[in-house]
């Protein structure tokens, strides 16, 4: 039996297509019945049970940790007595805030390696059955290749990987790059400006991860290349979207997640701490969070100084 903790759009859309397979256990802290409402109009298989008492979806085997990035360590410290010793596997995008810390980190001390499941994956498509192919990184990979079968089916098709770095900063620093794309295209700069923008941002997630102790192909791969094109070019990204109010002078719709904005307040932190050049994140940082204009942001982006690519 699999667990998925987290009824959002993500968690019940991996319950959904697990749940075609296998059995599974849907918690969600306000989950009533089978209503799904941040999927409108799924329906989960019938393998599929639901709960909002915590202590029986943990008497799964597997844990999938679907929740947002910012709550998910206060979410492993309140809750560590149901938690620890599971196999767990993050399924969110981002860097903690507080601690600059990926979700691998965040929950090692509940799990001597715990997985992280990213790449390109809308909820709304994984939902409806459509295919795509993730990454599970694992540090341990005989647990990897484990996780690897409890988690694939026909449609979701897993990559598995030891780089555990590589991986969720794949997924985290495309949200950041999302974001910025969103801001090109809503502020009419068009699509040769956010292919730039892409190819760019592509070059400071490498930078940035390979500093970290990442493998480059892990960021050319599912996870880091495969999800910012994913992230950049369609508009059910909740992260381009975001961005794209921005360029475009309106309000960003405040009821989505958009893991992009704290992140990219993380990574600039570390980078500007560490001494790495990261133009497009210090811009989304500074614009998320109010500091500059979007005249100024723009500008910040077209005056870098002439360099070798
Ligand atoms: N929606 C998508 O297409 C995809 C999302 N993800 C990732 O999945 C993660 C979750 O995103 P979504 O499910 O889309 O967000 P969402 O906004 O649809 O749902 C978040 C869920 O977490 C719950 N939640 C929030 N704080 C909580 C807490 N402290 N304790 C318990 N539950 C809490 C909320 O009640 C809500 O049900 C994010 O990191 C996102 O990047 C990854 C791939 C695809
Ligand atoms: O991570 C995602 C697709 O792989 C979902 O992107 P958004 O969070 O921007 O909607």
């Amino acid at each position: 039996m699999i667990g998925v903790l987290g009824a959002g759009a993500f968690g019940a859309s991996l319950a959904i297509a697990l749940g075609r397979e296998r059995e599974v256990i849907l918690w969600g802290r306000n989950l009533t019945g089978r209503d799904l409402p941040r999927l409108p109009g799924a329906v989960l298989p019938a393998r599929v049970t639901t709960t909002a008492d915590l202590a029986e979806a943990c008497r799964a085997d597997t844990l999938l940790l679907a929740l947002p990035m910012q709550q998910l360590a206060g979410f492993a410290r309140d809750h560590a007595a149901h938690l620890t010793g599971h196999p767990l596997v993050a399924c969110c995008k981002g860097v903690d805030l507080a601690t600059g810390l990926g979700p691998v980190e965040v929950l090692a001390a509940l799990h001597s390696h715990p997985a992280v499941l990213t790449g390109p994956s809308f909820a709304a498509d994984i939902a409806r059955g459509l295919p795509t192919a993730l990454t599970l990184a694992c540090a341990d990979d005989r647990l990897g290749e484990t996780l690897q079968h409890q988690l694939s089916t026909p449609a979701l098709r897993l990559y598995r990987t030891t780089d555990v770095i590589g991986a969720e900063l794949g997924g985290a620093l495309k949200n950041v790059i999302a974001i910025a794309a969103g801001v090109v295209i809503g502020a009419g700069l068009g699509d040769s400006a956010r292919a730039a923008l892409m190819t760019r941002g592509y070059a400071e997630m490498l930078r940035f991860a390979l500093a970290q102790g990442a493998r480059g192909e892990t960021l050319a791969g599912l996870s880091g290349f495969g999800d910012l094109v994913l992230t950049c070019t369609s508009d059910l990204s909740r992260n381009f979207r975001f961005g794209r109010a921005l360029g475009a002078g309106v309000s960003p719709d405040p009821a989505q997640t958009v893991e992009g904005a704290a992140t990219a307040q993380a990574v600039a932190r570390i980078a500007a701490e560490r001494g790495l050049d990261m133009p497009v994140a210090a811009m989304v940082a500074a614009l998320a969070a109010g500091r500059i204009g979007l005249s100024q942001a723009i500008q910040t982006l077209l005056s870098r100084p002439l360099k070798q690519e």
